[in-house]
């Protein structure tokens, strides 16, 4: 089982989600692990240490970080695209994430089935980009994911709300836009990283 990777999950998925996925949402208990940080935003364990190190590991390895991605607010980052994650990463999307947002929202129909995501490791230092002022994604909802410990600062602020969001390691956020503005408070030690996933209705403005 150590022997497998992160790019693994399509020829062994039982072994595969199994050394990567957290117990809890692996098993199916969702009911059991959310917890509700403040007004519809949600927080659950996702994945394994072995899950973060990897995936970590993986970018740095690559060092493919931008600096201008968005035209707005952009973070340091690059597309798990470009680090040949993404089909692995918008399975577990698909398997494990979407249900808990349609399940906490009652998002019925056929257009709540088929999202696409935009997904991307951020990261902050306190020596390069350490925050992202508050802002709306362009998305439906959105999940960002803690992949580190060991730095100070940090966390996704919502001004609304006024909650400070700081998942732990392998701990996924999921939050609604519009309602949700937020931004990334500045990390004021080592680095931090996390997996940030706009969600979006593929055909938001078609009948039916
Ligand atoms: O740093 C954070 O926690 C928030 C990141 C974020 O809001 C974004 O990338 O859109
Ligand atoms: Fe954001």
């Amino acid at each position: 089982m150590q022997d497998l990777s992160l790019l693994d999950w399509r020829d062994n998925k039982d072994a595969w989600t199994k050394k990567y996925i957290a117990p809890g949402i692996r098993t199916g208990d969702v009911d059991l692990m959310i917890d509700e940080l403040g007004p519809d935003i949600y927080c659950f364990p996702l994945f394994t240490d072995a899950f973060c190190y990897e995936v970590v590991e993986q970018a740095e390895r690559l060092g493919k970080w931008t600096t201008a991605r968005h035209e707005y607010y952009p973070t340091t980052d690059v597309l798990l695209q470009d680090l040949g994650l993404a089909d692995m990463y918008h399975q577990v999307m698909h398997t494990f994430c979407h249900p808990i947002a349609r399940k906490i929202w009652r998002l019925e129909g056929r257009h709540w089935e088929d999202m696409v995501e935009e997904s991307f490791m951020a990261r902050y230092r306190s020596n390069e980009q350490v925050l992202l002022s508050v802002h709306q994604d362009y998305a439906d909802y959105t999940f960002t994911v803690g992949l580190n410990s060991g730095f100070e600062g940090g966390g996704t602020w919502f001004v609304r709300q006024k909650i400070l969001g700081n998942p732990k390691s392998g701990y996924c956020t999921l939050f609604p836009c519009i309602t949700h503005p937020h931004g990334g408070r500045p990390t004021t030690k080592g680095t931090r990283y996390i997996v940030v996933s706009f969600c979006r209705r593929r055909h938001l403005y078609e009948h039916g």
